[in-house]
């Protein structure tokens, strides 16, 4: 941990090669967040030493044909850690400086503020992909940052996220493009709706027929174009009467205009400099807010589901130490594990 001039301290998770959780890193992260706690820093930002991993997440080997005393320790100090770090009073901000799937995305997730390095690195909780199921409180983490919609499709899809789409959600392209015609003007020349389609066949009827000379059809034609120039705002409107008729319809809400955001993350950064000094900014954001009213506010909002663990806790790692201990699991904590190391030495 560093303190700067400013106050705020900077803690980086130093466990080389991926920064995965295992019981003795918690147990720092713990006694860390404990001291920044006493020293009254201003805020906390977590980044990582390594320059592409911000947190792999759980280390596996803790859940790999455990030691039973050990895994209930290992349960409980990350139950501890998730508490201490969504619970903290004080300002947290991740900058994430790499890939933080499972655990990596938990942490980043309990703090306030998350800025991710642009570059190919992905954040999400991908337990149903591994076969496994997120508890409540780290299911919760992700339905607190994220719309609850996409928060239940990403965790039961085990979805990992690119650093683009954490920042946004996707383009609803038809109503961007009902948007930019702005809204419907219903005022205007009242002409019995006609669609352009209907006046063109119209048009091209009496062209085609052998009692109308050619001079006729143009100035049919003529007359066409006059029509289309006059009633031009009645075509439009229809046109966009039609469109959102068709819109509500298919259930495509045209109030949201432009891109919906995830806001998984709330900002990128080129590098790790900047994505720090982007926190320390969100940060001072809090300089002229009375620290206790901002804390307790903090605390209040985050209550409820701070509660829900605490309450649980014994039920959740009686739960958890079922789970890793059925033979499937363990198999396929095995096979992960191998296909891990295969990569690696790929
Ligand atoms: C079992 C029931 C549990 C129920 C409880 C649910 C609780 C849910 C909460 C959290 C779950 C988790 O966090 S589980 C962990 C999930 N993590 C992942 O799936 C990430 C796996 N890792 C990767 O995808 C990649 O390593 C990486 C993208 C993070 C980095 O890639 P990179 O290419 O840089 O590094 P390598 O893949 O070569 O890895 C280097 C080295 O590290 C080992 N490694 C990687 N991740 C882990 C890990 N999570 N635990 C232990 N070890 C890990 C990898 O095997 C390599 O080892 P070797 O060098 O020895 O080959």
């Amino acid at each position: 941990m560093a303190v700067d001039n400013d106050g705020i301290a900077v803690v980086t998770l130093q466990r080389p090669p991926v920064n995965s959780l295992n019981l003795d890193l918690l147990q720092a992260m713990n006694n860390t967040f404990d001291d920044v706690a006493k020293n009254k820093s201003k805020g906390m930002i977590l980044t990582s030493a390594s320059p592409t991993v911000f947190s792999a997440g759980l280390d596996i080997m803790e859940m790999y044909k455990p030691d039973p005393k050990r895994l209930e320790t290992f349960w409980v100090t990350l139950q501890d850690m998730w508490l201490k770090l969504f619970g903290a009073s004080f300002p947290t901000a991740a900058a994430i400086n790499g890939h933080a799937p499972a655990g990596g995305c938990l942490i980043a997730t309990s703090c306030e503020y998350r800025v991710m390095l642009s570059g190919k690195f992905t954040i999400g909780l991908n337990e149903t992909a591994l076969g496994i199921v997120p508890p409540t409180w780290i299911q919760d983490s992700l339905r607190h940052t994220i719309p609850t919609r996409q928060a239940e499709i990403a965790l039961t899809t085990g979805k990992m996220f690119t650093v683009d789409e954490a920042l946004k959600w996707r383009t609803n392209r038809g109503a961007e493009g009902a948007a930019r015609l702005g809204p419907p003007v219903l005022e205007g020349p009242q002409m019995p709706p006609r669609s352009p389609d209907q006046i063109l066949n119209k048009t091209l009827k009496m062209c085609l027929s052998p009692k109308m000379a050619l001079d006729t059809g143009i100035i049919k034609l003529n007359a066409l174009n006059e029509y289309l120039v006059t009633e031009r705002t009645t075509i439009v409107d229809n046109a966009i009467t039609f469109g959102i008729k068709k819109c509500n319809d298919m259930d495509i809400n045209i109030q949201k205009r432009g891109r919906r955001k995830v806001g998984l993350i709330d900002e990128t950064a080129a590098d790790k400099a900047e994505a720090i000094e982007k926190c320390k900014k969100f940060i001072k954001r809090f300089d002229k807010i009375p620290s206790l009213a901002r804390g307790m506010t903090k605390q209040i909002f985050r209550q409820e589901v701070l509660q829900k663990l605490l309450t649980n806790r014994q039920a959740d790692t009686k739960q958890f130490l079922d789970l890793v201990n059925q033979p499937k699991i363990q198999q396929s904590l095995e096979l992960y594990l191998a296909m891990l190391k295969q990569k690696s030495q790929k």
